[in-house]
C-alpha cells in the first residue's frame, strides 16, 4: 500500500468498503478538453490512484451495438474475479483475436507465475489484449475477462472497482501495473502530427476549384478525417470521439479541420457536397468516405475498422 498515498485532503473519499482501501474520485485524469462547446464535451471523474488504460476513452452519448456476433471464447459477464476463469493468452495476435472478445468489461492480466499484474477496463477488450500482448508479452501469461453488457462509463468503473477491491482484498496491495507512476500497461500517446491545410492562408487566392483540392487529399493520403477543430484540440464531441478512435487504433492519419476559415475557408460546405454528406466529423480511407462518428464507432468496437486500415 506504500505506493497508495491516500492522504490527499483535495479529494474525497467515495467508497469505504474496506478498511485497507479507499477508492477516491477525482477530475484528472480523464477531463475532456476545456475548448469544447457542446453538450458533448462529458466531464469524467476519475479514480485517481491507480492507473487506468487508456483505451477508455470519451464517448458520445449513444449506445453502438455490435454488428458481428461475437465468436470469441472467452465471453463470461462479469462474475467475482476468484469465479471468473483464467485464460492463457496465445502467443500469435490473430489467436488472441479469435479467443478475446471486443467487448467492454475489465480483465486482468497474470504472469506467468500466476501473479496478477494488471487490471485493466476497457471498451474493447481484444485491442487492449492485443496491445499489452505487443508491449508486454513477457507479463502476459493468461487473462481473466470480465464482460459488462451496456457499459457506460459508470458500470465500466464500478465493475474494474470491485474487482480491483476483490484483489486487495486477497493480496493486501494494488497489483504492480495499477500503482499510481507504473506507465507499462498505458498506452503511450502518439506524437501528433499537424493539421492538413488546404490554402497558406485567406490573403491567397485558390487557382484550383475547392473541389479538386478535396479530392487530391482524399485520394493522395490513405487516411483523413476532416473534423471540427484540431487534433489537439477537436472543438465537438463526435470529432473528439473520432480523433480518439483513430489515434487507439494507432493508424496514421491526417486531419483538416473544417471550422479553420483562415486556411480552410468554403471547406465546410464543399466538402458536405463532394461527399453527399451534411454533418462531421468525415472520414475518408483509400479515397472512399467511411462515415462518421456512429459508423466509426461502431466500426471500431466490432473490429471491422482495423481491418479496413491493413488494407
Ligand atoms: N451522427 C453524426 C453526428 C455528427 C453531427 O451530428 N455533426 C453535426 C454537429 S457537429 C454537424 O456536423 N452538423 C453540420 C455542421 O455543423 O456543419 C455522426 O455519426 O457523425
Ligand atoms: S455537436 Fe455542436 S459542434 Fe458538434
Amino acid at each position: 500500500m506504500a505506493a497508495m498515498n491516500l492522504s490527499s485532503s483535495t479529494h474525497t473519499t467515495t467508497t469505504t468498503t474496506s478498511s485497507s482501501l479507499r477508492l477516491l474520485t477525482a477530475s484528472r485524469t480523464y477531463t475532456s478538453p476545456n475548448s469544447l462547446q457542446c453538450f458533448h464535451s462529458t466531464h469524467i471523474k476519475n479514480l485517481s490512484f491507480f492507473s487506468f488504460p487508456s483505451s477508455v476513452s470519451l464517448k458520445p452519448n449513444h449506445k453502438i451495438k455490435t454488428r458481428r456476433p461475437l465468436l470469441s471464447l472467452v465471453v463470461s459477464a462479469l462474475g467475482k474475479l476468484s469465479d471468473t476463469e483464467s485464460v492463457p493468452v496465445p502467443p500469435e495476435s490473430d489467436a488472441v483475436s479469435a479467443v478475446f472478445p471486443p467487448a467492454s468489461g475489465v480483465y486482468a492480466v497474470y504472469d506467468k507465475n500466476d501473479d496478477m499484474q494488471f487490471v485493466g477496463l476497457s471498451r474493447n477488450i481484444q485491442s487492449s489484449i492485443l496491445y499489452h500482448q505487443k508491449s508486454v508479452p513477457e507479463l502476459c501469461a493468461s487473462i481473466k475477462v470480465g464482460v459488462v453488457d451496456n457499459p457506460d462509463r459508470s458500470a465500466l468503473t464500478q465493475a474494474w472497482k470491485s474487482w480491483m477491491e476483490e484483489h486487495i482484498e486477497v493480496a493486501g496491495k494494488v497489483p504492480p501495473g495499477n500503482e499510481t507512476g507504473n506507465t507499462t500497461w498505458v498506452r503511450q500517446a502518439p506524437k501528433k502530427k499537424a493539421d492538413l491545410r488546404i490554402t497558406p492562408g485567406r490573403n491567397v487566392q485558390l487557382t484550383v476549384p475547392l473541389e479538386e483540392l478535396i479530392d487530391r487529399m482524399v485520394k493522395e493520403n490513405k487516411v483523413v478525417a476532416f473534423i471540427k477543430g484540431s487534433r489537439t484540440a477537436p472543438q465537438c464531441g463526435f470529432s473528439q470521439r473520432v480523433v480518439g478512435i483513430l489515434d487507439s487504433e494507432g493508424v496514421d492519419y491526417e486531419s483538416v479541420d473544417v471550422l479553420d476559415d483562415e486556411h480552410n475557408g468554403g471547406l465546410r460546405e464543399t466538402l458536405k457536397r463532394y461527399s453527399n454528406w451534411p454533418t462531421f466529423p468525415q472520414v475518408f480511407v483509400n479515397g472512399e468516405l467511411v462515415g462518421g462518428c456512429d459508423i466509426l464507432s461502431s466500426m471500431h468496437e466490432n473490429g471491422e475498422l482495423s481491418g479496413l486500415f491493413k488494407k
